[in-house]
């Protein structure tokens, strides 16, 4: 894309900088001055916006008591419900198809519990090798709840090479036993893209449910749930989205499955004007708020008003646009600055294919990861040879990527990592 016209030198970051409609967001965000965030798609930093709302809603606390429920800046009761309207454009559904509730591995629990009805032969659930574990733990868990075996009733469609997946392979997997398949927008690791309209497109075609995992995506790239016809999906809020350690999740459920009887009830999922007559029935909301469970972590939903703000400022094409330019810019210096120093990009260079981030992958790559993090980048380490670099459009800088890859190639010439051992730490 910028081939073209790509320079390795430092000007040109500074060429793009200037060039970035999105740059002011930066200033927007808590950054260190000696430190490169590389680290977005695990925990996307501070804003000033987020910790403005959480002090609002402690202020309410503070000032209202029990009444911050239905008074103050934003009533608690239903600040689910105005996330889910401000932040549902991201993935192309209607305000009510979103809830902002739970948190990833929570919310699978819960559509799994809703969507997955093993009935006569259909029986089995399908996913991938490549996804993220706790996924693969709840299903299985699904599945013995239902009596069923973990292990063959829970089909992984198997990668070729490591990184990827076929679609075609996953298509193939799509057998007459299938009655629920969950799978990643975003691979985890090498950041590739599925193609979620195609995969839906055929899992319908087999009358299978299907649901995304789109953790690694939302906030990163546009999606089009409601066009593509996607049964189900969640999310965290704390990577791309910014919304701090442990923000509650999101979860999207297509219209035209509204009235399904959540698989774990609870209160919160009643219609609005009838959790508080207390009856014993449930009455719930004819919306994606039915799957919502007990009282909402209000203080963990907080930070999602002033960041979902700066999403709706920026826009999301825009955030991909940059997004695409960043990872391209990072490639091209990489393939620049560090041929014959035993890297490999493991992520897909196809931009249709490419998710958020860089997946770097070399042999030392966890001492490598600690050599970054003494020379102030903080990349990810995911074992057992990849370091995940992730530049965020609304807070990275093409300047950033250029320090980045520098600093990559002096640790590399000067040896540095090989004072730290080639394994991870607790957090990775
Ligand atoms: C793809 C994916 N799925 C699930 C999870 C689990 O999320 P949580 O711990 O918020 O349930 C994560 C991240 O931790 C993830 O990256
Ligand atoms: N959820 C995390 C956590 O609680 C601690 C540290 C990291 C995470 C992450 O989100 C990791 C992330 N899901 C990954 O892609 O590896």
């Amino acid at each position: 894309m910028q081939k073209d016209r790509f320079q390795p030198t430092v000007e040109y970051s500074r060429l793009l900088d200037s060039e970035d409609e999105l740059a002011a967001f930066r200033n927007e965000f808590y950054i260190k001055p000696d430190v490169i965030y590389m680290d977005g798609n695990s925990l996307g930093l501070l804003s000033k916006r987020a910790e403005k709302s959480v002090i609002d809603v402690l202020e309410d606390w503070k000032g209202l008591g029990i009444d911050g429920w239905t008074e103050g800046k934003y009533p608690w009761f239903f600040l689910s419900e105005k996330l889910a309207e401000m932040s549902a454009n991201l993935v192309g559904a209607k305000p009510e198809e979103v809830i902002v509730t739970g948190s990833t591995t929570v919310n699978l629990h819960q559509l799994a519990a809703t969507f997955y009805q093993p009935k006569g032969n259909k029986t089995k659930i399908l996913a991938d090798e490549l996804t993220f574990p706790s996924d693969i733990y709840a299903l299985q868990s699904q599945l013995r709840l239902h009596g069923l075996n973990e292990e063959t009733d829970l089909i992984r469609v198997k990668s070729r090479d490591g990184r990827y997946l076929h679609e075609e392979d996953i298509i193939a997997a799509m057998t007459d036993e299938i009655a629920l398949i969950v799978l990643p927008t975003v691979l985890y690791r090498s950041g590739q893209i599925l193609d979620m309209k195609r995969l839906t497109a055929e899992a319908h075609a087999r009358g299978i449910l299907i649901g995304f995992d789109g953790c690694h995506s939302v906030g990163a790239f546009p999606h089009s749930f409601s066009e593509w016809d996607v049964d189900f999906a969640f999310w965290c809020n704390y990577k791309h989205l910014n919304g701090g350690p442990g923000s509650v999740g999101s979860l999207y459920v297509n219209r035209k499955h509204f009235g399904t009887l959540p698989g774990l009830a609870g209160w919160f999922g009643s219609k609005k004007e009838k959790q508080f007559d207390m009856e014993h029935s449930f009455t719930q909301a004819n919306t994606a708020g039915a799957f919502q469970i007990g009282t909402p972590h209000v203080l963990s939903l907080a930070p999602l008003i002033g960041s979902f703000e700066m999403f709706q400022e920026a826009g999301i094409n825009r955030i991909r646009e940059k997004s695409l330019k960043l990872t391209q810019y990072m490639m091209d210096l990489i393939e620049y600055d560090l041929d014959a120093m035993g890297f490999t990009i493991g992520n897909p260079k196809d931009e249709r294919q490419r998710g958020g981030h860089i997946s770097l992958e070399h042999k030392e790559a966890a001492r490598i990861c600690k050599a970054l993090k003494e020379n102030g980048v903080i990349p990810d380490y995911r074992a057992p040879n990849i370091i995940r670099l992730a530049p965020i459009a609304l807070y990275n800088c093409f300047e950033d990527v250029w320090k980045v890859v520098q600093i990559l190639k002096t640790i590399m010439i000067e040896k540095q990592f090989e004072k730290f051992s080639n394994d991870r730490n607790v957090v990775a």
